[in-house]
């Protein structure tokens, strides 16, 4: 039974939030870059991080399932959608403070927002991640990272680098300054992955920099992504599926393997990034689901890896029917820039 039938836990959320602030039945697709995904039950944005902290506690006194939704980057929400309450988060407060850090609340928007703002201010230390679709929130949660300026690109730089504190609420319901050991940083990964601790806010150290440098560097980042990746815009994806095989390339071994092009239904791997998965119109998150057990049964056949999805899957997923439409080889393949 939907949850939003329980009158009770939304005469609660009411009282609690406010009465026209919680609404029920939301579509969830428009708020993922996937554009996929069925109906929240129970759906509140939240403008301020207090409001952000306020929805968490009272979804977990009324022990209902929550979700903290980012710009939805990163995630399959499932064709049934969600059985809870899904908390948008768009607390986007920000502001630059004494001794070159910049302080926001963890709905802002990485890019375009705070690095312009820094950029602007000639602080550099985030120019990097121009071009990745993420909040603050998001960026945390996953270590947000890019290759380091060119020409070099010699490592990774990651957004742990320049994290001087955060404020999060616990998973025990405390709020919480932490320095940024406590996210035990990893690629692709923090501490937000095991513990129920949500972030309300961060504040970075920047460093003076050059503008011109740092536009230059953003205009080669943007640059690397448009040569590489399908556009979101026009054809709408969570970014990398898979996640990362260091040294060998989840991207690479999906290419060599020839699945470029390949579709189920509206789901396709994009012929220009083997380890991205692009919505070609009406994809259904059961398509997508069906595409990436396809690709992981393929490569594991010819080159032994087990490739792991680095996308979260939320709420409730229609089980595969037998009418899903079959695998359909791609014909076109468009040479990936690094082969
Ligand atoms: N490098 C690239 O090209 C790309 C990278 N990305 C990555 O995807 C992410 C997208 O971010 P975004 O769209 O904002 O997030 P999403 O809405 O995609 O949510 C992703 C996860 O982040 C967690 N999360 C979000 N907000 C918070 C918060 N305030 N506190 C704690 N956890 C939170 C949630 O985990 P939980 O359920 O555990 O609360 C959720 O599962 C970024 O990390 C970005 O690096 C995405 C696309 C491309
Ligand atoms: C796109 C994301 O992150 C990106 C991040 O933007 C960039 C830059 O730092 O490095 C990674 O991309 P990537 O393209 O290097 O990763 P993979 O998909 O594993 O590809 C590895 C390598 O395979 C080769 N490659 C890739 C795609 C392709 O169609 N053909 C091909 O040959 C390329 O040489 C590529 O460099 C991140 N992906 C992963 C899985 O780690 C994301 O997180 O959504």
């Amino acid at each position: 039974m939907p949850l939003v039938l329980h009158s009770e836990v939304f005469s609660f959320l009411c009282a609690r939030l406010g009465p026209e602030r919680v609404q029920r039945n939301v579509p969830l697709a428009p708020y993922t870059t996937f554009k996929i995904g069925g109906p929240a039950d129970l759906f509140f944005e939240a403008r301020t991080r207090d409001e952000l902290a306020e929805a968490v506690l009272a979804a977990r006194e009324l022990g209902i399932p929550y979700f903290v939704l980012g710009l939805g980057a990163n995630i399959l929400v499932g064709d049934r959608g969600f059985r809870g309450l899904v908390i948008r988060n768009v607390a986007r407060a920000y502001r630059l403070l004494p001794g070159h850090r910049l302080w926001a609340e963890s709905g802002a928007i990485v890019y375009p927002d705070l690095i312009e703002v820094a950029v602007g201010a000639g602080l550099s230390g985030l120019e990097h991640y121009v071009g990745i679709p993420s909040t603050v929130g998001g960026a945390l949660w996953q270590n947000l990272h890019f290759l380091s300026p060119p020409p070099e690109r010699e490592r990774t730089v990651f957004i742990e680098e320049v994290l001087a504190e955060a404020e999060i609420l616990t998973a025990e319901g405390k709020r919480r300054l932490v320095g940024p050991d406590y996210f035990r940083f990893g690629y692709d990964y923090s501490i937000l992955h095991e513990r129920d601790d949500i972030v309300l806010a961060a504040t970075f150290q920047l460093t003076p920099g050059d503008p011109a440098r740092m536009r230059e560097i953003m205009a080669a980042n943007l640059a690397w992504r448009r040569e590489r990746h399908p556009p979101l815009e026009t054809e709408p994806s969570a970014g990398s599926i898979f996640k990362k095989i260091d040294g060998i390339g989840a991207g690479r071994l999906i290419d060599q393997c020839g699945l470029k092009g390949t579709r189920i239904g509206d789901a396709e791997v994009s012929p220009r990034h083997a380890n991205i998965i692009v919505n070609r119109g009406k994809a259904t998150a059961a398509q997508v689901r069906a595409l990436i057990a396809y690709v992981q049964q393929v490569v594991e056949a010819r080159t032994g890896y087990r490739l792991e999805p680095e996308i979260r899957f939320v709420g409730e997923f229609e089980p595969l029917s037998e009418n899903e439409p079959q695998p359909v080889p791609g014909h076109v393949a468009i040479r990936h820039p690094d082969r």
